[in-house]
């Protein structure tokens, strides 16, 4: 198995479901995959204490589909990944709509949470030892898996080095090789690079679109709240822009760029256009 930097020739194409014309009006041409739903929020409103946190969020994420969540701070998106995550309730509405088995949905924090006592290796491996996996697979499938995934983010030379022996970046690789471990269709990112210097923020960008493009991984559906426009933009099929407290969905933004995307499509006028338009709708909220 290749690292996932180098991944690129083996990238599925998903050109043909979202390479949309450069005027950005792409809802009609995008492929039939993306059509389907992999998550439904319906009208969910949440309360906490005397703060209305969510005020009748409604959100159909498309199965295949990279969305980006882009909000002022506080508003909202952590607590709407929560709820998607059956961590929390809606107070109010229609609730959440699962397309796929909730075992199937992998979670990454914006800090990797890697038990410092562990070696990398072991850090992937907790959660198949300790979830559902456990009773579907052997020790030895177990470990195969974790290290299948170790070596898809180009860290299996660092299988027994514990967490202060790696980078942020590296850090941040273990824990996206450990929510891949368990093969989630479906991927929630809380700002998963937010903690990183921009050079490794830009090059786990790109990486993370190629393990979603993986056709080794199941991985098809990708939720990530973000407060980089710049990112947003670069990975995402649409942008869900959210409104200040209580938060609702203020717009959805389609991003007109084909797919597979390199770092160098952030020059090109469709993606400055882009950038332009959502930080003008950022300073009206
Ligand atoms: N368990 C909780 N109990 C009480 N209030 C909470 C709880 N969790 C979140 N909140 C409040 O809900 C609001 C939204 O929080 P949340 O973390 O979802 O925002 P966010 O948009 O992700 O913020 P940021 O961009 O700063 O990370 C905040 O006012 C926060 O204080």
């Amino acid at each position: 198995m290749a690292a996932i930097s180098s991944l690129a020739g083996s990238v599925r194409e998903r050109a043909a479901g979202a390479a949309f014309d450069a005027g950005g009006s792409a809802g009609a041409s995008s492929g039939a995959h993306l059509q389907t739903s992999a998550i439904s929020i319906q009208n969910c409103s949440l309360t906490f204490g005397s703060v209305r946190v969510l005020n009748g969020v409604s959100l159909d994420v498309r199965s295949g589909e990279f969305m980006s969540i882009l909000g002022p701070s506080g508003c909202g998106k952590s607590t709407l990944l929560r709820l998607i995550l059956g961590l929390l309730r809606p107070d109010q509405g229609g609730g959440i709509t699962l397309h796929v088995p909730r075992e199937e949905i992998g979670i990454v924090f914006q800090k990797p949470v890697l038990m410092p006592w562990q070696t990398a290796i072991q850090n992937i491996e907790l959660p198949l030892n300790i979830g559902p996996q456990r009773a579907k697979q052997s020790k030895a499938e177990r470990r195969e898996r974790a290290e299948w995934t170790l070596e898809l983010v180009g860290l299996a030379d660092f299988r027994n080095h514990y967490p202060q022996q790696l980078s942020g970046g590296m850090q941040q690789r273990i824990a996206i090789a450990r929510a891949l471990a368990a093969n989630p269709s479906i991927l929630l990112m809380d700002e998963p690079f937010g903690a990183l210097d921009e050079f490794t923020r830009e090059k786990l960008n790109i990486e993370l679109l190629r393990l979603w493009a993986n056709p080794d991984t199941k991985l098809n559906t990708v939720v990530m709240v973000t407060h980089s426009i710049q990112e947003s933009v670069l990975m995402s099929d649409r942008i869900v822009m959210m409104s200040p407290r209580p938060a609702n969905v203020s717009d959805i933004v389609q991003v007109p760029l084909a797919h597979p995307r390199e770092a160098e499509m952030q020059e090109l006028p469709a993606f400055l256009s882009t950038v332009r338009e959502i930080r003008k709708q950022v300073k009206a909220l």
